[in-house]
């Protein structure tokens, strides 16, 4: 899926939300027995329409043994092609190790895109830039209180390290094939990043149950191309505990649809 591609959906749903799917058997509501995959198809059914994206992150998968595997392609497959859909791993390793990373998110799971965690620098991200149509997703800015310690950080008193992988990391790439990730929780860090990377799309975990400022990350990170996929995953997927849980889920997604319908229509003729 090119940017383009992935702009005109998120105009036509006027969404840019990804839902996270983040599967938990112990905050799964009582009568599913444990069924994980019953519960991602119930919550993919009751939120398609709302969401443009889809991110398992893989941990919860591989926490599950060799049967999280069967559950992570087959909820892959359960999605489609109508969605953007994004295997979060966080992966990066020397470039001959990191071809078998890609391979697996690209081939094997046939998702659209993978996070890669780039401090090993651009052999370690190349292999996840040689799939037609595919993905690497670079963490820049992550949501978490440790992004202070390294990322915030200046080894030589000047740029801070975030801001010099992006520059580095940005030109091994084109627009369709490389994003970025900030969370929600350093929403007025987008200025800084848009003025370093005007036009790539950013993943954007850490609204919901992170605290996150989707007001914030509307008002310095939306694009021309709107430029945001902003993910939620326990603020939707455990929104009720109860047998409601698929239609708490889409309430969920609902109020964050409308709050992005209204960021769509106040941010984006001006930047068009
Ligand atoms: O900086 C980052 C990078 C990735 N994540 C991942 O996103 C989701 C967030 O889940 P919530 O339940 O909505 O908080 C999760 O998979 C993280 O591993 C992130 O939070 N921050």
């Amino acid at each position: 899926m090119t940017r383009t591609e992935l702009f005109h959906r998120i105009k036509a749903k006027q969404s840019f939300l990804c839902v996270g799917l983040d599967v938990d058997p112990a905050k799964m509501p009582a009568h599913l027995n444990g069924d994980v995959l019953a519960f991602n198809k119930a919550i993919i059914d009751a939120t398609r329409d709302l969401c443009v994206a889809y991110k398992p992150n893989t941990a919860f998968y591989e926490a599950l043994g060799l049967d999280g595997m069967r559950i992570l392609k087959d909820t892959l497959d359960y999605i489609g092609d109508d969605h953007f859909t994004i295997a979060d791993a966080k992966r990066g390793d020397i470039g001959n190790t990191s071809r078998y990373y890609a391979n697996f998110a690209f081939h094997t799971l046939g998702a659209d895109s993978i996070t890669v965690a780039p401090y090993m620098g651009e052999d370690s991200v190349r292999p996840f830039l040689e799939y037609e149509g595919k993905w690497a997703i670079v963490l820049a800015l992550t949501s978490n209180q440790g992004s202070q310690d390294f990322q915030h950080a200046s080894q030589d008193g000047g740029e801070p390290l975030y801001k010099k992988v992006m520059q580095r990391t940005a030109a091994w790439g084109n627009l369709d094939q490389l994003m970025f990730v900030c969370g929600a929780t350093q929403a007025e860090k987008f200025a800084e990043l848009r003025a370093v990377t005007p036009d790539h799309f950013y993943l954007v975990p850490g609204i919901g149950a992170q605290g996150g400022d989707l007001a914030g990350v509307c008002k310095y990170g939306m694009n021309d191309h709107c430029g945001l996929l902003v993910n939620s995953s326990r603020g939707i997927l455990y929104a009720s505990p109860g047998e409601d849980f698929a239609e708490a889920a889409r309430a969920s997604a609902q109020r964050l649809q409308t709050q992005m319908a209204a960021a769509l229509k106040k941010y984006l003729p001006t930047k068009a």
